[in-house]
Parts: structure tokens; sequence; C-alpha cells
């Protein structure tokens, strides 16, 4: 261990995806960001899923944003712009996220942030952030669908800026995911695994990729591929579904505004949109945290369940470099989690002992010499 004081400090401070990547946003110039420093956030390698693919597989863990999914990218980047032209107020429809996200820019940014959600379908965690962050929470009799849909005729109507991600300027922020991976990894991975819902960041990692390519900072584009949950597969069989229904409510989406971007981006990179079961993505989620560490919602563990269905089917990823987005953090929606967990025939709590510690000990299957 040295003795010697370091030179300097260690580490920089990290900007927040605008300042980070300014020049190469399209958004108003002079825009002042309104940050919570998001973005930055890890590539970990997963020995797990390399294992299984003999691919070297990376998960973007974007639940270590600051309000736990990659939304904050996007919402930066509409919340400044939108902050900049004047707004006072700013709404947004939402299945939890993109309401926890914008309320907590909204208090940064000093606006009134009005949420439309579907009544009984958001999860506790992203609804206690946006009422904690200030946010007017309006429950509606109907589903996420109709949520955008009123979000846009308020936004038409009266003097509220629209930050769902039929506003283009969250794409901009969104894509700057795929700037991070390609600088990690100094080019783009071969493949990109991600779940699809709204479809606006499956569209905004496709504009990142194409973007940089562009440029000469990478040689190659991924082929994409999207998962969504089985009940709420529009873009997997075609035509909207009017009654969505999976446990990964983040997902629960039957109309996804950006239908065609995320069709193109599926299309051009000779990629796929295909569905999975919520049991595969309970699974999917309680491997990925006991297996590699990493606690994600329901609706980011579409991404692993996908990857893992794929290699089922015998999807050759061999000798490919592989980046699987999990979008959201775990921690906001503990009770489908746990409910995963003890339909996996798990007791959630294991044992209860008296404070004693070879009761414990026992319980654990300790001895002392080791495992029992
Ligand atoms: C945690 C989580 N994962 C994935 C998605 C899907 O992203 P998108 O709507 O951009 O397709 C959402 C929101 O829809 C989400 O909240
Ligand atoms: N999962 C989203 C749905 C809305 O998506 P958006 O990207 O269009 O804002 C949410 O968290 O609300």
């Amino acid at each position: 261990m040295s003795t010697q004081a370091p030179a300097g400090p260690r580490t920089r401070q990290w900007r927040g995806v605008i300042e980070e990547y300014r020049d190469l946003l399209e958004i108003p110039e002079g825009t002042p960001a309104v940050t919570l420093r998001e973005g930055g956030t890890p590539l970990v390698h997963s020995e797990w899923l390399s294992g299984l693919t003999g691919a070297e597989v990376f998960v973007k863990v974007e639940g270590s944003n600051p309000t736990g999914s990659f939304k904050d990218r996007g919402m930066t980047a509409a919340m400044s712009v939108a902050k900049f032209q004047g707004a006072q107020a700013c709404v947004c429809a939402s299945t939890g996220n993109t309401s926890a996200s914008m309320a907590a820019y909204a208090a940064k940014a000093g606006m009134k942030p009005l949420v439309l959600v579907p009544e009984g379908k958001i999860a506790a965690g992203k609804m206690a952030q946006a009422i904690v962050h200030g946010a007017q929470v309006i429950m509606v009799r109907g589903n996420f669908d109709d949520c955008l849909m009123m979000a846009r005729g308020l936004s038409e109507k009266y003097p509220v800026a629209l930050v769902n991600s039929v506003n283009p300027v969250r794409l901009e922020g969104q894509k700057t995911a795929a700037f991070e991976i390609a600088d990690f990894l100094g080019d783009a991975p071969d493949h990109h695994v991600l779940p699809v819902g709204n479809a606006g960041n499956i569209s905004a990692y496709w504009l990142g990729y194409r973007q940089y390519r562009d440029l000469g900072q990478t040689t190659r584009l991924p082929v994409m591929h999207g998962f969504q949950a089985a009940g709420a597969a529009p873009l997997v069989i075609g035509e909207p579904v009017p009654n969505p229904e999976t446990k990964a409510t983040a997902i629960r989406i039957g109309n996804p505004a950006s239908w065609d971007l995320a069709i193109a981006a599926r299309d051009q990179s000779r990629g796929s949109i295909a569905s999975v079961t919520d049991e595969q993505i309970l699974a999917a989620q309680q491997d990925l945290a006991q297996r590699d560490g990493v606690f994600v919602e329901p609706g980011s563990a579409a991404s692993v369940a996908g990857l893992l269905q794929e290699v089922a089917a015998g999807v050759e990823y061999r000798g490919s470099t592989v980046v699987v987005t999990v979008t959201g953090h775990g921690l906001k929606d503990t009770a489908t989690a746990l409910e995963g967990f003890s339909a996996g025939g798990r007791s959630v709590v294991d044992t209860v002992v008296d404070a004693d510690v070879d009761a414990a000990a026992e319980a654990a299957g300790l001895t002392t010499s080791g495992l029992a």
C-alpha cells in the first residue's frame, strides 16, 4: 500500500449526457442542461451469459441512472429544451418510469409536472417517485395508450410540454446510450438486445449507432433484437393490442408510438422483434440477480429472457460481442419480483431463529469446517 496521497482526483465527475455529447445532439444551441448527471452507466461483463452463448456478453445497467431507468437520458434533453423554450408545466403518459423521471427533472427545472397513468397498473416504487418529487398524478380508467392520447391532447390544447418519447428530443438524449457502449467497447457490438414497449428506446439506439457509424466512430452496426411481453406484443403480431396484459407493467403497451421507427430499426439491422412470456421474464429476472448480481425490474428482464430464448432455439452468437440493455432498477417493483420468487417454489423468508449464533449457523447449513 502506498503511503503517498494521490496527486489529484482519481476520477472526473461525469457531466450528464448533454454536456458529454452536446455536439452530437440535435438540441437548440445554447440550451442550458437540466441535469441530474444521468448516463455513464455500467457496462458489466456477464460471465453467465457469455458462457451460455459463447459470445462476450455485456449488460448495460440503465437502472443506475438517477431515477433508476433509461428514461433519464431522454428526460434531461426534453426538459432542458422545454425549459429553454419557456415551458412552465410538463405532461406525460406513463407506465411508471417516464413519470418518475419527468417528476424529478421537473423539480430540478422548477416546472409543474402532470402525470397520466393507467389506474392500478403502476409499480409502487415508481408511483412513490412521482408523488414524492411533487407531480400531480391523474389516474385514468384505461391503459397506457389511452393516457398517451390524453397527454397529446392536453399538450395541443394547453400550454404544457409533452415529454413522452413522441417528443423527438427524448430520442436525442436516449441515443447517448449507444455512444457510451461504442466508446467503451471501441466499436459497436455485433448484437444489441433490449426490451420494447412504446418503442422509443430501440429507435433511439438505432439512431445513435447509425450516427456513430456515419461519423466514422465505429466500423459496423449491430443487429437489433427487440423483445415484447407476449400479452403486449403488437410489433410481433403486426397490429395494435387493444387490451395489453403482462406482469411487466413497464411494457404493458398495445400501440407503440414509435411503431414505424422500431420496424425500421429491426429491418435495417436485419434484426428481429419477438415475444417472451411473463414466466420467462420473471425467471430471467431472478437468474440475472442471482448469477450476475444485477437486480432489474420485470420489463427490463424481457431482454435477458429473449436472449435465453434465442440461445435455446439454436441462434448462433459464438465469437460475437453482445450488449443486453436492462432498462430499470429492480427496487422499483419489489412486489412482482417477490411474487416471481415464490412462484419459483421458494419461500420469501427462509428461516426464523432465536438470537443465537449456533441456531443461525445450523439454519444456514454452516459447520465449523465449512458448508454442510
Ligand atoms: C423499464 C422499462 N423497460 C423498457 C421499456 C420500453 O421502452 P420503450 O417504451 O422505449 O420501448 C420501458 C418503457 O416503455 C420501461 O419502463
Ligand atoms: N415505459 C414507459 C412508457 C412511456 O414511454 P415513453 O418513452 O414514450 O415516455 C414509461 O415508463 O412510462
